[in-house]
């Protein structure tokens, strides 16, 4: 394990998962993040209090591959949904090799200021567009809540990594583009943006994709879990065929075994509650839909990559963009984000 960089905010060393290149974030008070570079796939999350909030498969892969757990990065196709049908399942950003920028940049760019030039990791092939910070207004309230902005930055880790258009996604998909995932862990927090840039040239149709990021939550027992926040959505259950659609419920959502729910028009944060308290989901941007899925006792014993009775320890609970897909012309840029925070 190598110190990669320490600051006021904390520190981000690189290491190793099953071989893999990794980085472990850890800030004053004692919280962890890891996150695998493949696929930039935050793979753990442990707050303060011990309390690992993220579920993680322990059968890692030997190579570079998707894991079953943490935050997949599903980009520009979510499933088979579309708009380009012809794209892998959940699309090809979480089978990339992605690259990491400064995380100097990535501060200053949470905080709506430019980075400097020349102030990107040596080595890291694709620097982030001239404009490429964030507005403050895309910061949710609640990152920074009583505190201002400068105060919430000294407790910050932040980790931001890259993916660029290169032949294999271009084979796949033609356009050009740069997305970015910022990390930022805050004390019981955990901030999440995704930033796509089109860089194709003026004149070139827009690009159109869905996308979220796939959080699988840690839960002690599935049935003993419930989502709450979501009524007022238009619930798409998934498992039956053809599709149902109509109002979610307006109670709390009671998990009871096997859910492939999509919840379109999602108007307000949501809260988990498990055995491991309560922890709030918000959504930000272009993230309007939310993604609730566990496989149930007869799908997980079909899934290689998970232990048969690990349903029950897990939820995912997804900010998505599907009903309604992203476009975005040449030299645009979209924004969407999943901001986590222990109640
Ligand atoms: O096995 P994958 O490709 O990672 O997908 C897992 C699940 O991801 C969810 O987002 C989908 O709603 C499910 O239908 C799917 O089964």
């Amino acid at each position: 394990m190598t110190s990669d960089s320490r600051g006021a905010g904390g520190t981000v060393e690189t290491i190793t998962v099953a071989g893999q290149p990794a980085f472990s974030l850890r800030n004053s008070v004692g919280d962890q993040l890891v996150v695998l570079q493949h696929g930039a796939q935050v793979l753990s999350w442990m707050t303060a209090d011990g309390i690992e909030r993220m579920y993680c498969t322990p059968r890692l892969p030997s190579t570079p591959k998707p894991v079953r757990g943490g935050v997949p990065v599903i980009f520009p196709q979510f499933n088979l949904r579309g708009p380009d049908f012809s794209l892998p399942r959940h699309g090809f950003a979480r089978h990339q090799p992605w690259e990491r920028l400064d995380a100097v940049f990535a501060a200053s760019a949470l905080h709506g200021a430019s980075a400097p030039a020349g102030d990107h990791e040596a080595g890291a092939r694709v620097p982030p567009p001239p404009a490429a910070a964030l507005p403050a207004a895309h910061v949710p309230h609640d990152i920074v809540g009583a505190e201002d902005a400068a105060a919430a930055g000294l407790h910050a880790t932040d980790l931001v990594l890259g993916l660029h258009a290169n032949e294999a996604t271009r084979a796949a998909w033609t356009h050009d583009f740069s997305l970015q995932l910022h990390i930022r862990m805050l004390p019981g927090q955990l901030d999440l943006q995704l930033v796509l840039d089109n860089l194709d040239p003026q004149g070139c149709a827009p690009m159109h994709f869905t996308a979220a990021l796939h959080t699988y939550f840690a839960v002690t027992e599935l049935t003993a879990s419930q989502v709450d926040g979501l009524a007022g959505s238009t619930r798409v259950d998934t498992l039956v065929q053809p599709n149902t659609q109509g109002p979610a419920g307006k109670g709390p959502l009671v998990l009871t075994g096997a859910i492939d729910d999509i919840y379109l028009g999602v108007q307000r944060p949501l809260v988990l509650q498990s055995g491991l308290g309560r922890l709030r989901i918000a959504m930000s941007g272009g993230f309007a839909d939310t993604v609730v899925w566990n496989p149930g006792p007869v799908n997980a014993a079909a899934i290689d990559d998970m232990p048969d009775d690990d349903w029950r320890r897990m939820l995912c609970v997804e900010a998505a963009c599907i009903g309604q897909p992203a476009e975005l012309p040449p030299g645009g840029r979209w924004l969407a984000g999943q901001h986590l925070q222990v109640m």
